[in-house]
């Protein structure tokens, strides 16, 4: 580009950075005035107020002081926090305070105006000149959307139309203008190669000054409940979701928190991978959880869930043993649409008859039965819901819990337990008895003084046994104890046998198909039956079982709802089954949603399809409310890489790599387990030194990592960690990670630890396999001891290179 334009670009930024230092200067005297203004009020805050509540009206001055007190110091906070927001981002916009500019001459008006674009806005003194805009305005959308020429953008009053007569992108460090180049794309390739280039890190990076237009669409969708976006793998779903993030918060800033947003992440360390973004572009965290997270807490102690991790590692280890058939079969037919509608009809049953109760008991005996409670419940309207009938019987129980109660003070094991009473319980109930005695005397006061008035003797005579009084209290007292625990478990719904009415289902056939209305039986679900009752006998339920149980509780008890939450949003969504969408929208039935994933890379047995036309999530909000999005450019991976992965796939061909070359997929092939130790721990050794500092050895499970790890650390590999599902955060290192843990995540070179027919040889470990290579950004290794997996061997030679020893 001509000296001349980088001059006056340089110049232009200078006279930005100038303005941009000059108010920092000017606000930090301040900011800090403000925190220390705030601070000592916080501080003196009980000086300035005296206590007095001596009469109502010193109790309303006391009142009044406080309230005006902290008044004050809520509007010195807010002011305080509206400054440092502004301080802080123009802090952040001085290294670099924009990546982008536009000319856009409006149609009908005769000067084209300059547009700079950059994390977050900047206004002239006089307060109306943006001397940079915030990529979320509606103008900086005609950076990512269109090429220079015929452009428009959509404000909230209407589409602006005119002509972008220049794209300028910027690569601005510390001041300086490293990179400058006009482009006639929608956003250049240079740039995005220059990014894509460099090293991977342990934290996702924002990618705000190359959004691609087609991720610019979702993120800036706002329109559908749903919008559901089926991504090729690494074309930046879920940089998209987080831009998407920090969007809906300027967007909506005044009406939507972070803590309104929260996002699904398929495991503890992706959470950290992916926290540093929003913080990066000036945002707040949503809230980051899992769904497993969600199931350890509703199901609550009584039982314990197997997690999903666990159960990939059973159905990629335990093959052969016995039973295995038939919970492959269960965990499939435990997460499809047939089973849902199965547990409705059972739902339906549930209302007719058939619904178990605990018995509520106390000391061995029998207080309230199953049987009474079945027979009040089904006594009720059979119209109502069943959680409704439910909520009428808890009421019922603590009705009668209060009039049993008082019945059983005169019951023998009172008597009993009074002999064993401690000093302390009848030094409580000598201080009630003195006090019920002072009420005595007094109410026996004015029974005298109304005798005299009226003239008149009272009929009963007032008397005050204490030794009776206090029997009864200690009565009362211990009988209450007794009754507490009962009354909270009934406010819990531990009356209801949720375990029994679950299990109950999975007593034969027959009985299945009667309480379900006749729904398809897989073939081998009499030893289905026997393992899943075997595991609730043992109170644990299968990671399958999970979803469904939690769908019959709140069916009877009613659902939770978190009706705070305005956006949810599902990464990795192929790995969740229907029942756990179903769940989500009951949950938060006020949030919209956004779920990315990519069919590609279903590896848990729970999937659902996210973009087929008959995909049951579009039915969820229904098709009018649900807008669909495909990505389909790859962007983490060389080309070399994606092409080598994308051929083992079944459809892969739709996949479009992005143009930036590599080294072809390397394959090795050793004769010894540990040789191929010995060439893993050198040829990491050969690319660090290369400067690539993460590097991954995949292995397909965690038994496999374990081995792994002690194999290769035999040989020398000292560095390594071993990342397993108990692994909260990763470093930029060296690392054993299972391939399911390492979704979502990227490496700069990754080596698959076993490519053979044994570790991937069943369908099922295609896309395992798939998952595996296309974490790598820039260099791929395989190796084997024996043979090639089939899916390996069956990709054209010309995809990859082999070792040659
Ligand atoms: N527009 C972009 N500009 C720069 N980098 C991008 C862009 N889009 C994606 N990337 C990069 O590509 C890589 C993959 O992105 P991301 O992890 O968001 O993809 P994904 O679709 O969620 O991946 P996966 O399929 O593995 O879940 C990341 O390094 C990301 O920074």
């Amino acid at each position: 580009m001509e000296a001349k334009l980088w001059r006056q670009e340089q110049e232009q930024m200078e006279q930005v950075r100038n303005k941009l230092q000059a108010r920092i200067d000017e606000l930090e005297p301040e900011v800090a005035g403000l925190y220390d203004q705030a601070a000592d009020i916080r501080k003196r805050f009980w000086e300035e107020v005296t206590i007095n509540t001596s009469t109502y009206e010193d109790f309303e001055e006391t009142f009044y002081t406080i309230n005006q007190q902290s008044a004050v110091l809520a509007e010195r906070e807010r002011g305080y926090k509206l400054l440092t927001q502004q301080w802080k981002s123009m802090n952040r916009l001085l290294p670099s305070p924009y990546f982008g500019r536009i000319d856009f001459q409006e149609d009908g008006l005769s000067l084209s105006e300059q547009i700079y674009i950059g994390v977050s806005s900047f206004v002239d003194n006089d307060g109306l000149t943006f001397l940079v805009y915030d990529w979320r305005t509606p103008i900086a959308s005609l950076y990512y959307d269109h090429s220079p020429g015929q452009a428009s953008y959509v404000t909230p009053t209407g589409r602006v139309e005119g002509t972008m007569e220049l794209k300028r992108q910027f690569q601005i460090q510390n001041g300086q203008i490293l990179n400058m180049f006009d482009t006639s794309e929608t956003i250049g390739d240079e740039l995005l190669q220059q990014v894509l280039g460099k090293a991977a890190d342990s934290q996702m990076k924002s990618i705000v000054a190359t959004i691609q237009k087609e991720q610019n669409a979702i993120i800036r969708d706002d329109k559908s409940q749903m919008l559901i976006v089926q991504g090729a793998v690494g074309s930046g779903k879920t940089s998209a979701a987080l831009q998407r993030v920090a969007y809906l918060l300027y967007k909506h800033r005044q009406t939507i928190r972070a803590d309104q947003i929260v996002l699904f992440s398929p495991n503890p360390m992706f959470t950290s991978y992916i926290s540093t973004v929003l913080p990066e572009l000036g945002e707040e965290n949503m809230q980051q959880t899992t769904f497993q997270e969600y199931l350890d807490y509703w199901l609550g102690s009584s039982l314990r869930p197997e997690d999903a991790f666990d159960q990939i590692e059973f159905v990629l280890t335990a093959q052969g043993s016995r039973g295995y058939e038939a919970r492959l079969q269960g965990i499939e037919y435990k997460a499809s649409e047939a089973f849902l509608q199965a547990l409705q009809n059972y739902g339906m049953w549930l209302g007719r008859e058939g619904i178990q109760f605990n018995g509520i008991r106390i000391r061995d005996s029998g207080l309230i039965t199953a049987e009474r409670m079945r027979a009040e419940f089904y006594g009720y309207d059979r119209s109502l819901p069943l959680f409704n009938r439910v909520a009428l019987l808890q009421e019922w129980l603590l009705d009668e819990l209060a009039s049993l109660e008082r019945m059983e003070r005169q019951a023998p094991w009172v008597q009993e337990e009074m002999n064993y009473l401690d000093t302390e319980h009848y030094a409580e109930v000598f201080e009630m008895l003195h006090k019920e005695k002072e009420v005595f005397d007094l109410t026996e006061q004015i029974a005298a003084v109304r005798e005299k008035m009226n003239n008149k003797r009272r009929e009963d005579e007032g008397d005050f046994d204490f030794a009776q009084r206090e029997e009864e209290l200690l009565r009362r007292r211990i009988v209450k104890e007794s009754f507490k625990p009962l009354r909270k478990s009934v406010k819990k719904f531990s009356f209801v046998d949720v375990k029994g009415i679950y299990g109950q289902l999975f007593v034969d056939e027959a009985a299945y198909q009667e309480k379900t209305n006749g729904a398809d039986i897989p073939s081998l679900w009499p030893e289905i039956c026997r393992q899943t009752k075997e595991r609730l006998l043992r109170s644990e339920l299968f990671h399958e079982d999970a979803t469904p149980y939690l769908y019959v509780k709140e069916m009877i008890e009613g659902v939770r709802k978190n009706t705070e939450i305005r956006y949810v949003f599902v990464d990795e969504g192929q790995d969740y089954s229907m029942f756990q969408y179903e769940y989500l929208k009951k949950l938060f039935p006020r949030a919209r949603m956004t779920v990315l994933g990519d069919f590609g890379q279903a590896i848990f047995m729970q999937a659902t399809s996210l973009a087929a036309s008959n995909s049951p999530l579009v039915q969820l909000f229904g098709e009018a409310e649900t807008s669909l999005f495909c990505l389909v450019s790859s962007y983490r991976s060389t080309r070399e890489i994606v092409e080598f992965a994308k051929s083992m796939l079944p459809g892969g061909e739709a996949i479009v790599p992005f143009e930036r070359g590599g080294q072809k997929p390397l394959l090795t092939r050793l004769d010894s387990g540990e040789k191929r130790a010995t060439q893993i721990v050198a040829d990491i050794a050969a690319l660090k030194a290369e400067g690539f500092d993460s590097i991954a050895v995949i292995t397909k499970t965690a038994a496999e990592s374990r081995e792994a790890y002690e194999a290769l650390r035999i040989q020398g590999g000292k560095a390594l960690q071993l990342i397993t599902k108990e692994t909260l955060r990763f470093e930029k290192a060296e690392m054993v990670i299972p391939v399911y843990l390492a979704k979502g995540v990227e490496f700069d070179a990754v080596l698959v630890y076993d490519a053979s027919p044994e570790a991937y040889g069943r369908d099922n470990e295609r896309k395992l396999l798939y998952t595996a290579c296309t974490r790598a950004m820039h260099r791929l290794h395989l190796y084997t001891t024996g043979n090639w997996s089939p899916f390996v061997q069956a990709l054209p030679a010309n995809l990859y290179e082999k070792a040659p020893y």
